[in-house]
């Protein structure tokens, strides 16, 4: 016999909701998804009326989503922004050229305007040819530092005022243990920040902070928005595969794990004395950056140096080296016994959805 929807609408229902267990049909799911992402943005004052705001694309569920729902519900409250989708085009051949063709669409689709970057005109480099000097282990780190800034480099072409990810729970939950488990106090005071912005940089927003990753892929799916879901080639998950992994285990046992982890993160502060790294200005190429040398620029000397695995050791060392322009680099560069990696899918069947 089928379920009716639990808010009484005598339609039948089509999911259990995985946030609260409630039986929803389709249409009071999409309301309920919609208002909270409203509430999420409203209570937290993400934007002001005029304020130009670029969606970063990556084809993927998380940001179709993210891009539908910002136009969505631009239109439904008059929030006034101007919407621009920004994408950054890494170079990974058969995999990110694919999902810019997502992109593509999804600004014919949406109606708005599309940029794409690319690390080859910023860096030279094409992830494509880091992997053939770094191999599969590693490549994540330079593709992070890059795409941070690669976001950074074209918000600032584009002069918008805000930028939008689609960061979700689920990924904001595994950062908090990530950065427990690496004893990193001072980026476990910031990842749960709904806006992180310092000084000289644009503001970058979550507004799906206390949205579950299963109830975006449900969104996308029963809305059949064309989005782009093969996993990064390149992508082994690295470290943050061990803490999804142990998340995933949580929720079983307790569906508000992943919101009680948030929380928990957000409960934490630093003691009063205790020294954490000061923002200040890359002496190389003038982004934000904790110490004199970002890290992308430690990143990029290394691969054009011939010394990829540069910037991947202890950090300190290699700044202190660089800033003596040391051409003897040995010692200083990681060995493949500092990484651990495992393989852990990360996108949902929603085959396998409890419905
Ligand atoms: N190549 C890219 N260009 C623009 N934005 C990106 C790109 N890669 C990631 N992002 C942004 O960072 C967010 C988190 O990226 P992550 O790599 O964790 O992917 P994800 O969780 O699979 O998200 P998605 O489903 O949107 O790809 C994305 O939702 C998107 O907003």
């Amino acid at each position: 016999m089928p379920i009716q929807c639990s808010t009484g609408c005598h339609k039948n229902a089509v999911l259990k909701r995985p946030k609260t267990g409630d039986a929803l049909c389709k249409d009071c799911f999409f309301w309920v998804f919609e208002e909270e992402v409203h509430h999420t943005i409203t209570a937290a004052k993400l934007f002001t009326p005029d304020d130009y705001v670029a969606i970063a694309a990556s084809g993927g569920k998380d940001s179709t989503v993210l891009a539908y729902i910002m136009k969505l519900l631009n239109d439904r409250y008059n929030y006034g922004l101007k919407l621009v989708l920004l994408s950054v085009d890494e170079g990974i051949t058969g995999y990110r050229d694919d999902s810019l063709e997502t992109v593509k669409r999804n600004e014919q689709q949406y109606s708005i305007p599309l940029k794409i970057v690319s690390y080859d005109e910023l860096y030279g480099w094409t992830m494509d040819r880091i992997v053939e000097q770094i191999g599969l282990k590693n490549n994540c780190t330079f593709c992070g530092v890059f795409r941070r800034q690669a976001l950074d480099r074209g918000a600032t072409l584009l002069k918008v005022d805000k930028i939008v990810t689609g960061h979700n729970a689920d990924d904001i939950a595994e950062t908090v243990i990530m950065n427990i488990l690496r004893g990193d106090i001072a980026r476990l005071q910031r990842c749960t920040a709904i806006v992180t912005a310092s000084e000289g940089t644009i503001p970058r927003s979550k507004p799906f902070k206390y949205t579950y990753e299963k109830e975006i892929v449900m969104y996308a799916y029963f809305k059949k928005l064309d989005y782009f879901s093969t996993e990064c080639i390149y992508s082994p998950n690295a470290y943050r595969g061990y803490a999804r992994a142990f998340l995933k285990d949580l929720e079983k046992i307790r569906s508000t794990s992943i919101i009680d982890v948030i929380h928990s993160g957000e409960c934490f502060s630093v003691r009063d004395g205790v020294k954490l790294p000061t923002q200040g200005i890359c002496e190389q190429c003038g982004h934000v950056s904790s110490q004199p040398v970002c890290k992308a620029c430690v990143l990029l000397e290394g691969l054009n140096k011939g010394k990829p695995r540069l910037g991947l050791g202890k950090t300190s060392k290699i700044r202190e080296h660089l800033k003596r322009n040391d051409e003897n680099l040995e010692g200083v560069v990681a060995s493949d016994a500092d990484t651990h990696k495992i393989n852990i899918p990360k996108t949902i069947n929603i085959k396998q959805l409890d419905f």
